[in-house]
């Protein structure tokens, strides 16, 4: 379980977040939404140590990650898988090597254990064959599925996805969607993804939360988010013409 308290921050003089709290168990897919510039970014990297909130908790398993120690910190981090938004892969590197590289690391595996373990990642991920290609040979959905294998390579209990479709075509979106959401089931893994790919929330939204301004606005999941009364919610979901056009 992984739990966020009264997170707020503020850059400068302008606050980003307001006391956000919420919490997301083992084996779910939750998402949170929101326009640009609402603060999901700021809000996933305080929850992986990236930026340090002004105030609040952030706590994996009850551990406190950010009163924690360096030592205990460092073991809260190893449990973390980060799909950062654009794959963020290693255009010197082969696939195998960037699926390899948390392995090589902070682990002090075999070579051979190493390499068994990535191709491990890339066969669940539907790219074994491809351990050899370089990134610039391959397309934009395949990149997101490297960077999942390379996500869930040290086995995490934590999984943070940042935009996962983003230049993505709807078909792949969804196909990455549904990997993200049966990895997650499958390992137990407690998943955060931030999206705001409307199809994204329908299919794999279990729980979403809603941000607006740095507020948390709303939280639910995909059957309750298309009868929500907010109207800062609605403004934001049937901005989507597909779904405005179900509603008729
Ligand atoms: N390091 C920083 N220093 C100053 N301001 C920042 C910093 N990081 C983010 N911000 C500001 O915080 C606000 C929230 O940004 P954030 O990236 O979290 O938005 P977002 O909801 O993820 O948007 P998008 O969907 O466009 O990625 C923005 O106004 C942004 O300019």
């Amino acid at each position: 379980m992984l739990e966020i308290k009264n997170i707020s921050k503020t850059f400068g003089d302008r606050q980003v977040l307001y006391d956000i709290s919420g919490s997301f168990r083992p084996g779910q897919t939750s998402l949170i939404i929101g326009g640009s510039g609402t603060g999901k970014s700021v809000l996933l990297k305080c929850m992986i140590g990236l930026v340090k909130p002004d105030s609040g908790e952030v706590l994996y398993d009850g551990r406190n990650f950010l009163a924690d120690n360096e030592e205990e910190q460092k073991v809260i981090r190893r449990e973390m898988g980060v799909l950062f938004q654009g794959s963020a892969l290693f255009d010197s590197k082969t696939v195998l090597e960037n699926v390899r590289f948390p392995l090589d690391m902070l682990t002090d595996m075999s070579a051979g254990e190493k390499n068994e373990r990535a191709q491990v990642c890339l066969q669940r991920v539907g790219l074994e064959g491809a351990g050899d290609r370089m990134p610039s040979e391959i397309s934009g959905g395949m990149k997101k599925r490297v960077g999942i294998a390379r996500a869930i390579v040290l086995n995490p209990k934590y999984l943070f996805c940042d935009e996962p479709n983003s230049g993505l075509d709807p078909l792949t979106s969804i196909k990455i969607d549904q990997l993200i959401k049966e990895i997650t089931d499958e390992y137990q893994i407690t998943t955060i993804v931030i999206t705001h790919d409307m199809n994204s929330m329908l299919e794999i939204g279990e729980k979403i939360i809603f941000l607006y301004q740095g507020k948390k606005l709303w939280e639910g999941d995909s059957d309750s988010i298309v009868h929500s009364t907010i109207p800062e919610l609605n403004d934001f979901i049937y901005a989507n013409k597909l779904l405005r056009e179900m509603e008729k």
